[in-house]
């Protein structure tokens, strides 16, 4: 990736998790989303309708992650990152997704995952 637009610890309160606990409540979930997209575009004209709109990404991804129920970290991160695929000008994205405190000792666990439009 050369440019990219990046959102970085974004928290959503999500159920999620294997266990009968998790499925009673709601756990913080972080975020952290690079997306591929050619900065000179946007800022050749500085205009806030040529470029990926971190802010219309953030709330997108916000509505579905509080609406999921999955059990695996792994589910979620996919789903994420085909929403930023489809539904944004984008062609390639990073995605991490922390649980933090799921295990005790480590700050935080999860996945990352690098997906593109093309294979
Ligand atoms: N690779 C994964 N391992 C584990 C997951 C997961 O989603 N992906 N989930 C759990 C539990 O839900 C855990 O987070 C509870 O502390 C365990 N391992």
């Amino acid at each position: 990736m050369t440019d990219v637009v990046f959102i970085e610890a974004l928290e959503i309160d999500a159920l999620i998790g294997i266990y009968d606990w998790e499925r009673r409540v709601r756990q913080t979930l972080s975020f952290d989303i690079e997306m591929e997209f050619d900065n000179r575009i946007p800022a050749a004209a500085d205009d806030i309708a040529l470029t990926l709109n971190y802010k219309a990404v953030s709330k997108r991804l916000i509505e579905y992650v509080q609406s999921t129920g999955f059990g695996l970290v792994e589910t979620l991160a996919e789903r994420c990152a085909e929403i930023i695929l489809n539904e944004f000008d984008v062609r390639r994205v990073r995605l991490k997704l922390s649980k933090p405190g799921a295990v005790r000792g480590a700050r935080a666990v999860g996945v990352r995952i690098e997906r593109s439009r093309d294979p």
